[in-house]
């Protein structure tokens, strides 16, 4: 039996609408966060590969016992230590310019980034209007006990919902997140997510968003994202130029 409860249902509130937006155009939105390509060569597959050792690291950190042994800790902090020395000595993307594969949130981001090891990573995947997602959060993500902390529950709220604003046309910043957190998003099990645009005005689109854990909901949320008045201009600018 489900126990999902449905959002407040705000499709009476005074709205022009949701616009009908091509796939091609979605799928170009939405094309920095998702589909997630395979590596582009050896040295990113191996970049991932460290990644994901560095968040087995983390958490490894996380749940080290201080009333263990003190100089076991002590040896691996020299390791460690000289460990990220060693990575950082390798060659860094500070040091040339991006290229389109690291510029990509589905690479970099610090939700689903493959090759960022704070990201859990999120999973993501487009159903038509609809972005669904799921992760599942390691001992590193703590707050209350055995639950996820409200601030990384929001912050993937934020990355699952600036995907799914691609529903309106075009892509804006977070200008107000709202998340009500139900009950406790928990560490260990997969929580799912889904999202979507509810109303759009001018440059302005509202996302709702609902996450899931075993079949129940525990977190809604609602945001809105603004297209930068910069970029509407820039928008403009081209749309002229094309016309
Ligand atoms: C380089 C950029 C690329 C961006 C496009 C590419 C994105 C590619 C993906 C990136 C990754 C995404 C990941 C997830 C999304 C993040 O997490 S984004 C990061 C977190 N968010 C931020 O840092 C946003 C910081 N704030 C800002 O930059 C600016 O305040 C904003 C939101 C762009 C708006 O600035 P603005 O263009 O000057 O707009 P402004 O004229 O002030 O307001 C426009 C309208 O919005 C309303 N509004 C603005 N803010 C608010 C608010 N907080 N509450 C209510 N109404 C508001 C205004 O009242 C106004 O309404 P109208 O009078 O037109 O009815």
């Amino acid at each position: 039996m489900s126990t999902i409860e449905p959002l407040p249902d705000k499709s009476s509130e005074a709205s022009p609408g949701v616009p009908e937006v091509p796939a091609d155009v979605l799928a170009e939105l939405r094309s920095t966060w998702t589909p997630r390509p395979a590596p582009d060569g050896p040295g990113r597959a191996a970049r991932h590969r460290l990644a994901e050792a560095a968040r087995r690291l983390v958490e490894a950190v996380k749940l080290a016992d201080a009333e263990g042994d003190a100089d076991a800790l002590q040896s691996v902090a020299d390791d460690v230590s000289d460990l990220a020395a060693r990575i950082a000595a390798l060659p860094s993307l500070r040091d040339r310019e991006p290229n389109l594969a690291d510029l990509q949130l589905h690479e970099r981001s610090p939700l689903v980034g493959a090759a960022n090891p704070l990201a859990p990573p999120m999973e993501l995947e487009a159903d038509g209007p609809v972005i669904r997602a799921h992760a599942v959060f390691n001992a590193a993500y703590e707050g209350p006990l055995g639950r996820v902390h409200g601030g990384y529950v929001a912050a993937a709220f934020d990355e699952v919902m600036g995907v799914a604003q691609s529903g309106s046309g075009r892509l804006g910043m977070t200008a107000y997140l709202t998340v009500r957190m139900k009950r406790s998003t928990p560490l260990h099990e997969r929580v799912d997510y889904e999202a979507e645009v509810t109303r759009v005005e001018g440059r302005k689109a509202w996302v709702t968003a609902r996450s899931y854990a075993g079949g129940v909901l525990v977190a809604d949320a609602e945001g809105l994202f603004v297209r930068p008045r910069a970029l509407v201009l820039q928008d403009e600018a081209r749309a002229a130029g094309e016309a």
